[in-house]
């Protein structure tokens, strides 16, 4: 498969190398200093681009793809207040979209076990539950997009929680995520239950950028031929 990168930092290096042994061709990559390459034909040959930049820059290079002809499939957070914009341009004008807020396998079984104890623990009032996102000091959004994904999995199943909020709970019905920048640590989240006389808590903590980009390529390898808004939901089977 022809394959575009957009973003040649942490993540765009590293599914590079994936791709790569997968038997990939990277045939463009986009970064900063050259958004020219968006109309070069190298660009425009590519099956599918995955968009791995920042949460400033990302819905600019969804549209300058679409102009191009090329799917996305992008892992990029903090942007997601323009996410329905894209799904309107899938429904209605035929784009390709695939969307993670973490492609790693064991965090996408970490979501569905998530899901599942918060659906116990909503029987639990006595239960107060929080989370807690670890990360390298270079990262710019906060909290992470998998934490959000992971309080909306809370939010859905727990009735005495609404809403998430960044460090403090200001009513009982917020769920608070403690957001830490530390090290060059690649990703760390935990869920918290803690009543009086006890704690359960749930935690993935990534070893490596590996599982992420890995989940990546796979994604764009199920993207390719195809027409919509995809996520892990389509391409996994739990
Ligand atoms: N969904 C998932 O599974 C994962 C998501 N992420 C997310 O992916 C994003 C990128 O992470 P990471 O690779 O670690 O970050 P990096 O900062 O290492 O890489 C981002 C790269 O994008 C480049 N860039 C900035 N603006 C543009 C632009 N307009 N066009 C093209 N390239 C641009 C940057 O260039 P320069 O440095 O010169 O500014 C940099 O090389 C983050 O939002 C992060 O949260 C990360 C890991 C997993
Ligand atoms: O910025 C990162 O590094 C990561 N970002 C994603 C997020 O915001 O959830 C995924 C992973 O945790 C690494």
């Amino acid at each position: 498969m022809k394959i575009a990168l957009i973003g040649y930092g942490k993540m765009g290096k590293t599914i590079e190398q994936i791709a790569l042994n997968r038997g990939h061709q990277i045939v463009s990559i986009v970064d900063i200093n050259n958004p020219e390459e968006f109309q070069s034909d190298n660009f425009k040959s590519a099956d599918v681009a995955i968009e791995f930049t920042t949460p400033a820059t990302a819905f600019d290079n969804y549209m300058k793809s679409f102009a191009a002809g090329v799917p996305v499939v992008s892992g990029t957070t903090g942007w997601l207040d323009r996410i329905g914009e894209i799904k309107e341009k899938c429904a209605k004008e035929g784009k390709t979209f695939f969307y993670a807020s973490n492609f790693s396998i064991g965090v996408n079984i970490f979501f569905a076990l998530n899901k599942y104890l918060a659906k116990i623990m909503n029987n639990f009032p006595v239960y107060n539950v929080s989370m807690t996102e670890t990360h390298h000091i270079h990262k710019l959004d906060a909290p992470s997009g998998t934490a959000i994904t992971l309080a909306e999995g809370i939010l859905e199943n727990v009735d005495r929680k609404e809403h998430w909020t960044l460090e403090t709970a200001e009513q009982p019905t917020d769920l608070p995520i403690h957001a830490i920048r530390e090290g060059e640590v690649p990703g760390i989240h935990e869920v918290t239950y803690e009543s009086d006389v006890d704690y359960i808590s749930i935690k993935h903590d990534a070893k490596s950028r590996a599982g992420f980009a890995l989940g990546a390529v796979v994604a764009a390898e199920f993207t390719a031929g195809k027409k919509g808004f995809l996520g892990m939901d389509d391409m996994l089977k739990f």
